[in-house]
């Protein structure tokens, strides 16, 4: 079974990273590059190869005569007149051909990736004209925009047409309207629409993620209540992953977009976990403060994580996003992402751009042209000031309209000489909130235009409505000063389209900080925060008079930004991107252990005579701790329990004869005691310092050697950081300290134990004998040499003389979530290391009675065997004595060696060994199992088959 997962693997791998250009570019089949850079970085200049090589095609294309761009998903005409006729946007859908429709690609193109666009919205809205006859318009907004700009894929989209079709006809009639421009319909009610799209996703999510906070209870009518909404958003998104499923072949590569469909990624990986999924957030993602006053937060984290890879418009966006997931779910957030048990989700940003060329050559066209000098002619002697957006609170109008009338007051003579036009595009129109704003800003309009306009002339000009695409370039084309004052915003794309338009100009682009194009255009534009008024008035006076010069250089520096980051770069570097994550993952797998084979344990363990059951305790037979969604109770989880379902089985297991027990624990002595009392089996505490048999007395196994002084100064820095990191603690051990931070702030506890962890190994005690562990929440500090690997021979020893073992030992199944450090004790048993178990020194038996030492070591058969060597002392006589009043142990376990001279202890080849981690996908052990719950029902079924 496992080498048949390797092979698959290898030819995923080997598909995967086949290079997707022309082989004839290429004479040499690099290896693959095991680092995820290096393969990006390859992938990046084999794209660029492409493209350049693909454009020298079509360029000689263009001037011998054959069409190139009928070859698939170019939308735009030949002559590389991408913005010829107003429509041709519209057009760029309609032309969307799949392969093999009549236009040959020439041989050597690879196909392209096949994609499917999932988003909210189309990038066509529908509209009614008859029974079956409908017209489609371009959907107005930032999302399509950008993904209309995408042309390097075999693009199909899906999503809501933004019109409720109720009865089949019309489903059937627009379905195969939509097929025309490469779109899929997802029918929404108006119910859904109403609780998923107004409500949830406009009413809940945007302002959310836009810093605006939850609605209070009653801006949400009875029936629309958070749940109500929520149920409603879920509803939808499966539906979108029906249609999703219904039109997925292998090999697409699917690519979920925006808030409206967190959801999605669980439901599609929840029909085929080896579909690609990818999703991308527009808005910003907030701070994990802002988050976590979500109701849902928690399964909407959970859903998205179940993606390959999350994309975001800015590093902030993505840092946020990782927070939430590490402060809200308790995951491990690092530098690639987030991990939840050895399952990477990559999560990056990816900046979006915009289709630059097409707004650069629609400014040749000769409609644009027109439209520039009636503008001109318009706003003659007066400079043009620029809004461009949806009409939506985060765009922050009224803040705009508000500081554009304080430059006004303060500069009378600007008065005459300026306009603002403003475009305000209506939105979500049946979303009460937005109802209210439109209200307003006509208010302010009004009242401004009232106080500084003259009979022939208004300072205002405001336009609920959007413009064509050719007069929206024009309007650009004419601007001195735009001005995009979003209170938050995912990236604006506006700004990029006004920088695009101005290469004859050379306008002003003034910028909020809030706006993600702020971390892209920040150089060249005037940044502002948009809630000081007057700061934005005085960089209006500031942006109008600027030298010639200055205005150059900043659009300079701007330019070359929209013109590079393009639309299509976004888009293949989030594809490239994803498809390496694949590969990732799988290199990643490769060095996953299998799931412990279960039944092939059980048989074994049935069929054998003399078992050893090595047991951990903390995370293997304690209960799960779910900190996804569940407020972790700190004080209830310090408390070390024994899993409650595992009282039974285990006292079976315990009580049979033909199974030594032993629980290996970092805990103390109490704890186990306290837990274990009551069973027949070995207790080994402090990794194994300490070693009891259940009705005896404890002893110690600690080499007298042990030294211990540095106790005291580490406890001194354990309380030093403890007192500075809120719920934070420390267990102060006999033979190890360990600080734990798993219920503090994870980022600040991360922060403190790195600081730790640097003064522990560089400072005042960094000469001590001790080893510094760094557990996932924890840093130990233990005498060198305490493992559980080191111990368990020691402790093997006593328990061989104290059951007076007859029969080498035929089956040993060690399970246990141990940290790294103690996974030495997976290699001592190993049968198939080549050269003895453990690469650490091996341990000593001491006895403190006679000070024997006997050491255990491995033969190359796979069997341990005892030699005798010169004696030491045990560290705490009276202890270990104690233990032995019955006379002298290892005199017996002399005898029972000398009677079986030349037999082993233990009979272990390749199948009767089975060392399992628990929760810990990359390990030393053979196997791995889930979680503690996968070892309570393996302890049941080997409890109930005990005769
Ligand atoms: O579909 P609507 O509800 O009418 O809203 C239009 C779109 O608004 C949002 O756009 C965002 O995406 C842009 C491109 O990434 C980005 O520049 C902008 O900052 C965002 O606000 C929304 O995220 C889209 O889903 C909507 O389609
Ligand atoms: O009359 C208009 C006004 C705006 N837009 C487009 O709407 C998009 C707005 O995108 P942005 O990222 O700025 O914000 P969003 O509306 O997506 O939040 C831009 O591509 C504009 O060209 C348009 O097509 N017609």
């Amino acid at each position: 079974m496992e080498s048949s997962q390797e092979n698959s693997i290898s030819n995923n791998l080997d598909e995967l990273l086949t290079p997707r250009i022309p082989e004839r570019n290429y004479n040499y089949d690099p290896p693959i590059p095991s680092s995820r850079l290096e393969r990006l970085l390859r992938e990046r200049e084999l794209r660029r190869s492409t493209r350049s090589f693909h454009s020298n095609e079509e360029l000689r294309d263009c001037n011998g005569e054959v069409d190139t761009y009928g070859n698939g998903n170019e939308f735009y005409p030949s002559g590389g007149d991408k913005g010829a006729r107003e429509d041709d946007f519209f057009e760029r859908i309609a032309t969307s051909k799949p392969l093999n429709d009549g236009f040959e690609r020439p041989d050597d193109r690879l196909p392209k990736q096949h994609l499917l666009v999932v988003a909210n919205r189309l990038p066509v809205s529908a509209v009614r004209k008859g029974e079956d006859s409908w017209s489609l318009e371009i959907s107005i907004g930032g999302l399509v925009s950008a993904l209309l700009g995408i042309n390097e894929f075999e693009a199909r989209w899906i999503g809501w047409a933004g019109v409720n079709v109720p009865d089949e006809v019309g489903q059937q009639s627009l379905t195969k309207a939509l097929a025309e421009k490469r779109c899929i319909p997802v029918f929404l009610d108006e119910e859904t629409v109403h609780q998923y799209y107004n409500g949830y996703c406009n009413n809940i999510l945007w302002p959310l993620f836009h810093y605006l906070g939850l609605p209070q209870e009653d801006r949400l009518a009875t029936t629309r209540s958070f749940q109500s909404q929520f149920a409603a958003y879920k509803k939808a998104n499966q539906m979108f992953a029906d249609v999703v499923n219904e039109h997925y072949k292998e090999g697409d590569v699917v690519w979920c977009h925006d808030y409206h469909l967190m959801f999605l990624p669980k439901c599609l990986k929840e029909y085929n976990n080896k579909m690609k999924v990818g999703w991308f957030l527009h808005t910003p993602f907030p701070s994990s403060e802002i988050h976590r006053t979500l109701p849902s937060r928690s399964e909407l984290l959970k859903s998205v994580l179940a993606a390959d890879l999350v994309g975001f418009h800015t590093y902030d966006y993505a840092r946020h996003f990782v927070s939430a997931c590490t402060r809200i779910l308790g995951l491990e957030g690092t530098p690639d992402g987030v991990e939840d048990q050895g399952k990477l989700t990559r999560v990056a940003a990816f900046p979006i751009g915009i289709d630059s060329d097409r707004f650069i050559q629609a400014l040749e066209l000769p409609q644009v042209k027109d439209h520039i000098k009636d503008l001109k002619d318009r706003f003659a002697g007066r400079k043009v000031m620029l809004g461009v957006d949806r009409l939506d609170m985060i765009k922050g109008i009224p803040q705009k309209i508000l500081a554009f009338e304080k430059f006004l007051e303060e500069n009378p003579i600007w008065r005459d000489k300026v306009v603002l036009v403003q475009i305000a595009v209506p939105t979500r129109t049946d979303v009460p909130e937005y109802q209210k704003l439109s209200c307003e800003v006509h208010e302010i309009v009004g009242r401004i235009n009232g106080r500084f306009g003259t009979l022939t002339t208004v300072p205002i000009h405001h336009l609920d409505r959007s413009l064509d695409f050719h007069a929206l370039c024009a309007l650009y084309a004419v601007t001195d000063v735009a001005l995009v004052t979003s209170l938050r915003d995912g990236m604006n794309l506006v700004s990029y389209e006004f920088v695009a338009c101005q290469a004859s100009k050379k306008g002003v682009l003034i910028l909020s900080e809030f706006a993600g194009a702020a971390q892209s255009l920040g150089a060249g534009a005037i940044l502002v925060n948009p809630w000081n008024v007057t700061e934005v008035a005085a960089s209006i006076g500031y942006a109008l008079t600027m030298p010639a010069d200055e205005r150059e250089k900043r659009h300079r520096h701007n330019f070359t930004h929209v013109t590079t980051h393009t639309s299509q770069e976004w888009a293949e570097t989030f594809v490239s991107e994803l498809n390496d994550t694949i590969v990732e993952a799988q290199l990643r797998t490769r060095q996953i252990s299998p799931l412990l084979p279960k039944r092939e344990a059980i048989e074994c363990f049935l069929q054998s005579n003399n078992r050893l059951l090595i047991l951990g305790f903390n995370g293997t037979l304690t209960e799960p701790v779910d900190s996804q969604g569940r407020r972790i109770d700190q004080f209830k989880e310090m408390e070390l329990k024994l899993h409650p379902d595992l009282i039974e089985p285990l006292k079976k297991i315990c009580d049979d004869p033909k199974t030594t027990t032993i629980v290996l624990s970092g805990s103390d002595r109490s704890v186990l005691d306290e837990n274990f009392g009551e069973y027949k089996m070995w207790l080994a505490a402090e990794h194994g310092m300490f070693l009891r048999f259940t009705k005896e007395d404890w002893m110690t196994t600690m080499p007298e050697s042990l030294n211990m002084d540095w106790v005291d100064s580490v406890k001194h820095v354990f309380e030093y950081f403890t007192e500075r990191t809120p719920r934070s603690h420390f267990e102060l051990r006999e033979t190890s300290l360990v600080w734990n931070y798993k219920y503090a702030d994870v980022e600040f506890g991360r922060l403190q134990a790195k600081d730790m962890l640097q003064h522990l190994l560089t400072g005042p005690i960094s000469n001590a004998s001790v080893d510094v562990v760094q557990g996932g929440r924890s840093v130990e500090v233990r005498a060198v040499g305490v493992t559980k690997g080191a111990a368990i021979d020691r402790i093997l020893g006593e328990i061989v003389h104290h059951n007076h073992v007859k029969a080498p030992i035929d089956h040993v199944l060690c399970i246990g979530h141990f940290l790294p450090k103690d996974e030495d004790i997976y290699t001592f048993f190993e049968p198939e290391l080549p050269s003895g178990p453990t690469p650490t020194p091996r341990a000593k038996m001491v006895n403190s009675v006679n000070g024997t030492v006997t050491n255990l070591s491995t033969g190359t058969n796979g069997l341990v065997s005892f030699h005798h060597k010169p004696p030491i002392s045990y560290r705490n006589p009276e202890k270990i004595a104690s233990n032995h009043t019955n006379g002298n142990w290892l005199s017996r376990i002399r005898n029972r060696m000398t009677m079986h001279e030349g037999s082993s202890v233990l009979d272990l080849k390749g199948d009767n060994y089975f060392s399992c981690a628990v929760g810990r996908k990359r390990s030393n052990a053979r196997y791995l199992l889930g979680s503690s719950a996968d070892v309570v029902s393996l302890l049941k079924e080997l409890a109930d088959c005990q005769p």
